[in-house]
């Protein structure tokens, strides 16, 4: 093996997520099967012995391509040489309780990661934010790291498309590989919009597929979608895990390896204004990838019913924004 190892640091490691996570990033389903990978676990104090608990793990599978394990509680080390940042570490969301309340507490983590990124991090690196609110702390992480393209920060709605995949797949009695041009827009909140009418299930526009329903477009396919993780809480007990790390390696695969042609996914990226959503807002948008770098697919014609719910959860992102401002944070 001659190539780099590619260094991929993983916060809140000893987390269910990380759990769910590390195994997979080790075994080359991250970046590709060639491509030998060093891993950084950033944890808080507590959880070290935890954390090292799973490294002992990783090294019992004997993965060929896993070339060093480091974990930290320092985010300077942590990110010393980071290509890839998946910052997953925050206090997850517990029965009852949304989004909004985790702000204040989850603000107080990503800022010094941040900071940390921007001071040690390698010039190419690529961050992905999993910890909820995850749109709002990848803002914050930003902001904290002036001299990282801010394009780099990136939020994590790849669950919400792979949600809508499945569920538009069952309705229109396809597989989920037949469906293309799906898209998440706004926040990865309840307030999100799973947005079919760009859709294609097997060729065809997927509002056809599902027979015009448009009743269940607005009162099942979209709550289910947006409410999908609060009812993972209430069925589990924990919140979403194995998915939402499948969803996190589904994130960084597509944005390292691009969208097969004529398809998209869904990411939170930092806004440059289009569609009307505000510039500098982590939104989620349509967009392919290709070389490691993204763009939003533009053009796309936005009816009535789509502009009412993209909007509804872009202002929600505006106020996390003013939010955060407020409390000092960015
Ligand atoms: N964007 C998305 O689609 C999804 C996001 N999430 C979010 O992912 C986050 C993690 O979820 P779980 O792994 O289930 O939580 P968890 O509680 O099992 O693990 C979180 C880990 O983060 C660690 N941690 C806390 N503060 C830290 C810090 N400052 N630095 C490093 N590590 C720190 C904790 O010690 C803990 O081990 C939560 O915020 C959850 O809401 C979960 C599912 C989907
Ligand atoms: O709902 C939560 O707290 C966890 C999450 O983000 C999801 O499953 O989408």
């Amino acid at each position: 093996m001659t190539r780099t190892p590619v260094n991929v640091t993983v916060t809140g490691a000893a987390g269910q997520i990380g759990y769910a996570l590390l195994f997979r990033i080790a075994s080359g389903q991250l970046l590709g099967a060639d491509v030998p990978v060093k891993l950084r676990l950033l944890e808080i104090t507590p959880a070290l012995k935890a954390a090292e608990g799973t490294a002992m793990e990783l090294d019992d599978c004997a993965f060929p391509l896993l070339q060093g394990i480091e974990i930290t509680d320092d985010p300077n080390v942590a990110f010393d040489g980071t290509n890839v940042g998946l910052l997953v570490g925050a206090r997850p969301r517990t029965k009852g309780m949304e989004r909004g309340d985790l702000l204040e507490a989850n603000g107080g983590i990503f800022k010094p990661q941040g900071k940390a990124i921007n001071d040690n991090a390698a010039d190419d690196v690529k961050i992905l934010v999993v910890g909820n609110p995850a749109n709002t702390n990848a803002l914050i992480a930003q902001a904290a790291a002036p001299d990282v393209p801010a394009e780099r920060f990136t939020a994590m709605t790849r669950l919400d498309h792979n949600r809508a995949l499945t569920q538009l797949a069952k309705k229109s009695g396809a597989t989920v590989a037949d469906i293309q041009r799906l898209t998440i827009w706004g926040n990865h909140s309840a307030t999100q919009y799973p947005d079919i009418f760009q859709a294609t299930v097997a060729g065809k526009p997927a509002i056809e597929a599902i027979g015009n329903d448009e009743k269940w477009l607005a009162e099942d396919f979209i709550p289910t979608v947006a409410k999908r993780g609060a009812a993972i809480i209430e069925a589990r007990g924990a919140s979403s895990a194995a998915s939402a790390a499948n969803a996190a390696i589904d994130h960084v695969h597509t944005w390292v390896n691009g969208t097969a042609e004529g398809n998209w996914t869904s990411m939170g990226i930092p806004s440059d204004g289009s569609y009307g959503v505000p510039e500098g807002i982590i939104s989620s948008f349509p967009v392919t990838t290709k070389d490691g770098k993204y763009e939003i697919v533009q053009g796309l014609e936005i009816n009535e019913f789509s502009r009412t719910r993209i909007d509804a959860s872009v202002q929600e992102l505006v106020d996390e924004r003013e939010a955060v401002r407020g409390l000092g944070l960015i």
